[in-house]
């Protein structure tokens, strides 16, 4: 059964005010790991909620507990499970979408203010914090299920939504609860498969499916020494200094050329064969396509190949920032007193965040003992999850096939994705069903970045393409 064509022209048709909703959606900067920003979170899981509402969607706010965040206690927002349909003739889908984002400030080199949806009309570019991560993606399902309301037309699958406002923070709370709703009589019961539309093409051309996600293990190290800080023309080299103990330490974890130091790390993950490596020659990607999304020739090889897997299945370990580092304007003469470097790694399969954690610390504990130092080195890990691959041959990925071939004419690219989004092996696990992600946006969407933006003709192509995937899910259903 293809999306009816009424479908397919109501989304043309209401394009404008499908992008008005995402404007409001996007003035709401829910920042989950900024505490300062937690109401605004709340208060994003209340929009989507009375918008689900609106739209015939059963819902509950759940209390997912509080949480210790920078070492303030803090109410978790709630997620919002939903349900819509229950007919046992067809198929039900899970959705899962985040609606917190990364932070943002105009400062950060931002062109426009990160919360006002810039709508370019001259590229198509609808610019704002969470246009492509995650909101857009959400919208896009909000866009199809007011075709149906509106039509007064009966969904061609069974919907059930978990909506997160906590993804950019490690997901707080939700693994557990995936787990107690997938028991029997819980929400999540009946599943059939799930989809997650949270990622992006691999170019700016090729829709995409994904059957693959890096897991994550993220860590903080603090070195702290003097009991306040100090002034250097005093006391510099007159007592160890936490920021040169710090800076000696993060120099040690990775090369320049990307390869991770840590014994062991690297060493994990078999190499890939030949027939491996023939996926990723195949995919339609170039170095101008990294290139151009990280807008500059940085690249780490002239080869496609290796690039390639260096993002889809090989681990990396970023330097992410330091925290109690002087950072302002001007020349402060400090010696600070305490500082912490925050890195993290990402995982390929069969790496786990419990296998990585004791190479990390012993790794962190014999370079810093080399030192000689006096001060104090902790290390904590903020959050973790385990990597995902998904069997792309499933019906699931075959409807979304269908679906894209649909909408957008050609094949989809088959991609594993270099982020993270730890819940999907917990939905894959605890509902022993097969999950498929469904990108929206384009690999230059830059997304966590500045000026994160999704292009028009994605969010509107994309909300058809994830109705018509229902649709290409309900045929698979019937034959
Ligand atoms: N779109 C998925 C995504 O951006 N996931 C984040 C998850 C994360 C974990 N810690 C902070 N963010 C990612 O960085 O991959
Ligand atoms: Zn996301
Ligand atoms: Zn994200």
């Amino acid at each position: 059964m293809p999306a009816p064509t009424e479908f397919l022209t109501y989304i043309d048709a209401k394009a404008d005010i499908f992008i008005k909703r995402l404007a409001d959606a996007v003035a709401i900067p829910s920042i989950s790991g900024d505490a300062k920003h937690r109401n605004d979170v709340f208060a994003m899981a209340d929009w989507l909620n009375a918008q689900l509402r609106q739209l015939g969607v059963d819902t509950q706010l759940v209390d997912l507990g509080r949480h210790k965040m920078d070492g303030e206690d803090l109410p978790l927002p709630p997620a919002i499970l939903g349900r819509i349909g229950s007919d046992s003739s067809k198929k039900t889908v899970l959705i899962y979408g985040h609606f917190d984002v990364q932070p943002a400030n105009k400062s950060d080199g931002w062109d426009t203010d990160p919360f006002t949806l810039v709508v370019d009309e001259k590229t198509g570019r609808l610019i704002g914090r969470g246009s492509s991560d995650d909101k857009g993606p959400i919208l896009g399902w909000l866009n199809v299920l007011q075709y149906h309301h509106e039509s007064k037309l009966p969904l061609p699958v069974n919907l059930v939504f978990c909506f997160e406002g906590m993804e950019e923070s490690g997901s707080e709370g939700l693994d557990d609860l995936v787990r107690r709703e997938s028991k029997k009589g819980g929400c999540f019961e009946g599943v059939d498969c799930v989809c997650i539309s949270d990622n992006y093409w691999l170019n700016t051309r090729t829709p995409a499916l994904t059957y693959g996600l890096r897991g994550l293990s993220y860590y903080k190290v603090t070195i702290s020494g003097p009991a306040r800080d100090l002034h250097s023309g005093v006391f510099g080299r007159t007592v160890h200094e936490p920021m040169t103990d710090l800076i000696s330490l993060l120099s040690t974890l990775v090369s320049p050329q990307g390869d991770i130091l840590i014994k062991g790390v690297d060493d994990m993950v078999p190499r890939a064969d030949e027939e491996e490596k023939a996926i990723y020659a195949g995919l339609d990607y170039s170095i101008a396509d990294v290139e151009e999304s990280a807008g500059a020739s940085i690249a780490l090889s002239a080869d496609k190949v290796s690039v390639l897997m260096g993002r889809m299945r090989e681990p990396s370990l970023s330097i992410h920032g330091i925290e109690g580092a002087f950072s302002g304007a001007g020349a402060k003469t400090v010696i600070p007193a305490k500082v912490s470097g925050k890195f993290s790694i990402r995982l390929v399969p069969p790496q786990t965040p419990e296998a990585i954690d004791p190479l990390v610390i012993d790794h962190l504990e014999k370079a810093f003992a080399k030192l000689g130092s006096k001060n104090k080195l902790s290390v904590e890990n903020l959050h973790g999850g385990k990597p995902w691959v998904a069997d792309h041959r499933h019906w699931n990925f075959e409807a979304a096939k269908k679906a894209t071939k649909a909408v957008y004419k050609q094949d989809p690219d088959l991609t594993r994705e270099g982020g993270s989004i730890p819940v999907t092996l917990t939905f894959a696990e605890s509902l022993g069903v097969n999950v498929l992600l469904l990108p929206m946006g384009r690999g230059d969407d830059g997304a966590h970045s500045t000026n994160e933006k999704l292009d028009r003709s994605n969010f509107i192509e994309g909300s058809k393409l994830l109705g018509t995937y229902l649709y290409e899910l309900a045929d698979i259903a019937k034959n």
